[in-house]
């Protein structure tokens, strides 16, 4: 894929990920390399205690300060936010937001770019729940919950997609900052609310089905309190939007 003119921002927010950030980087620089794309990197890192900020200074050294851009905050804020935090320092004209974890391949983004340039869509969402798609390593308990929270989404919110709760996806910068303008979520249901701003606003979706792989490297942080919050913010959008 030659060079089209556009920058790509990829944000990698990061809470306790020292061992899978140096492979996930790795593999996002040789897949943009290869695409021969402009692009940038940008750490949003809440004061990981497990030093992950360290390592993404190394990582610095490494491919350079233009490649591996760090926008650090110091405590966790929440995933929302990082991302929103993130955004503000992008200098990129299309935004590829993607977990540090590597349960998301990049190997899908040159994918997701393609598709976006032959349609001109608003937002690329990968999806676990489409297509061949899917879900691998999550016990029975995570699969309810992620379907679960997919399903009532789907029910009460008529989204122009398959996958709410999944994070990766490619948006057009301004796009995501007019679908952030009334954004009301600070955690993970941040993933479910652009998308139901994206309907509001009448932005084309399109969607690639991706495989979705269980962490080795270190926890979840989706806990008790996120799944509160993402009940009442998805109670909170039905009755507003
Ligand atoms: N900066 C920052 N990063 C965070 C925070 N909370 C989580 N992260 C980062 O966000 C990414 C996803 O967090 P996980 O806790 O690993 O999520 P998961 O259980 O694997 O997946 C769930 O959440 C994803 C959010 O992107 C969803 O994509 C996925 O569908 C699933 O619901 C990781 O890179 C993690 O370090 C936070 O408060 N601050």
């Amino acid at each position: 894929m030659p060079t089209n003119g556009h920058k790509y921002s990829i944000l990698l927010p990061t809470y306790n990920e020292k061992d899978n950030l140096p492979i996930i980087i790795w593999l996002i620089v040789k897949y943009m390399k290869a695409s021969g794309l402009e692009y940038e990197v940008i750490v949003i890192d809440d004061g990981s205690p497990d030093g992950t900020l360290d390592v993404a200074k190394d990582l610095q050294k490494i491919y350079g300060e233009d490649r591996i851009v760090l926008r650090p905050r110091g405590s966790k804020l929440g995933l929302g936010t990082a991302y929103i935090h993130g955004i503000k320092h992008a200098t990129g004209d299309f935004i590829v937001i993607i977990d540090a974890d590597l349960s998301h391949h990049p190997k899908f983004i040159p994918e997701f770019i393609k598709l976006q340039q032959e349609g001109n869509y608003d937002i690329v969402s990968g999806t676990r729940y489409a297509g061949n798609g899917g879900v691998f390593g999550w016990d029975f308990k995570r699969k309810l919950i992620s379907r679960g929270a997919n399903f009532l989404s789907q029910v009460l919110l008529r989204p122009n997609a398959s996958d709410l709760t999944g994070s990766f996806r490619l948006y057009k910068k301004d796009v995501l900052e007019k679908c952030i303008a009334s954004c009301v979520s600070k955690g993970y249901v941040f993933q479910m609310e652009m998308l139901v701003r994206a309907r509001q606003h009448g932005y084309t979706i399109a969607e690639v089905p991706i495989t979705f792989v269980d962490r080795i490297y270190g926890t979840s942080k989706l806990g008790g309190t996120e799944i509160i919050q993402f009940a009442k913010n998805l109670l909170y959008l039905f009755a507003t939007t």
